[in-house]
């Protein structure tokens, strides 16, 4: 069952497009990685999501309904990032209670093992927190709450290295216990595509790509060897990325639709193949149109 629809959705701030007539649907109780570069749309898009923006045009169902300012679109949904404001009165303990008050699937055990395995103290309180400590702490109301929809918006912000472990762990752990329709946003798609199913891939506020990962880790080929005959080769494909090796000797990566016999001919020829990582054709995907950060310091 489809769970949120965005149609062809714009969202400009002031004079800024941050989202450029975007598109995609999403399946119930699938956890999809929202990706893209920065200032892509990421945040944009899901607080339109969430109900927190309002999109300029186009179309937007959450659970059949409008999302902005809409209650059953805002009790069944919990939207995380480093920016959650939590009462500044109310210590972290207090915080947990009304959490436990507001969330119908508030699991009160499993916040609390949270809680005591990342050693907070009962009497901190939220704004005292460390930048890290704040996102660890975010990340527990974003668990226990269960949610149907849980957004959470480049969670790991300031967390150190075995926390983000011991954070996507706990994620991947809970979802599978208890299903729920989870989106992930990160820069970083090799941090969490151990966990993904899916992948939402944004640039320049359109949707660039959305299917699984495991169809996007077979996308593309590279092909490294001479020029001579690697440029046959791909012509008329789909090219990702070109690179000039010295001279007469080039590396492209293209979208992998090739025969058996068209790779055997390839090898044959001193074609060299590899096989692209996600988080490299994540890369050369979203690459700006401008060229590479060598161009700064080419003067004409
Ligand atoms: N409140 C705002 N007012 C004006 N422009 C904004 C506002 N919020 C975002 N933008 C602009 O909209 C575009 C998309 O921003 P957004 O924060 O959605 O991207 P993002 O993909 O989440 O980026 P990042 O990964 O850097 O957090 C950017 O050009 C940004 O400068």
């Amino acid at each position: 069952m489809t769970v949120i629809e965005f149609k062809d959705i714009t969202k400009i701030y002031r004079n800024v497009a941050a989202l450029n007539g975007m598109s995609f649907e999403i399946e119930e109780n699938k956890m999809t990685g929202v990706i893209g570069r920065n200032g892509a749309g990421k945040s944009t898009m899901l607080k339109i999501l969430a109900g927190f923006l309002k999109e300029t045009t186009g179309e937007i169902r959450v659970f059949s309904q409008h999302p902005f300012n809409n209650l059953k679109v805002s009790a069944n949904l919990i939207f995380v990032d480093d920016q959650m404001s939590l009462p500044s009165s109310l210590t972290l303990r207090e915080i947990l209670t009304e959490a436990s008050n507001f969330y119908q699937n508030w699991d009160k055990e499993f916040a609390e093992r949270l809680f005591d395995y990342f050693s907070f103290h009962p009497k901190q309180r939220h704004n005292n927190l460390s930048k890290g400590m704040r996102s660890t702490f975010n990340m527990i109301i974003g668990l226990a709450s269960r949610c149907p929809i849980t957004i959470f918006d480049e969670p790991t912000t300031g967390m150190d290295e075995a926390v983000r472990k011991d954070f996507y762990r706990a994620l991947l752990k809970d979802y599978i216990a208890y299903p729920r329709t989870i989106l992930l946003s990160s820069h970083h798609l090799h941090e969490v595509e151990d966990i993904l199913e899916n992948v939402l891939i944004i640039k320049e506020g359109k949707t660039l790509l959305h299917l699984p990962l495991t169809d996007f880790k077979e996308m593309a080929i590279g092909f490294s060897g001479d020029t001579r005959n690697v440029k046959p080769l791909i012509s008329e494909k789909e090219v990702f990325h070109i690179e000039e090796n010295g001279i007469d000797q080039m590396f492209a990566v293209v979208k992998n639709h090739f025969t058996e016999v068209e790779l055997f001919e390839a090898k044959a020829n001193g074609v060299e193949m590899s096989p692209i990582s996600s988080s490299d054709l994540y890369v050369y995907l979203t690459n700006k149109s401008k060229g590479g950060i060598d161009d700064v310091f080419n003067r004409a």
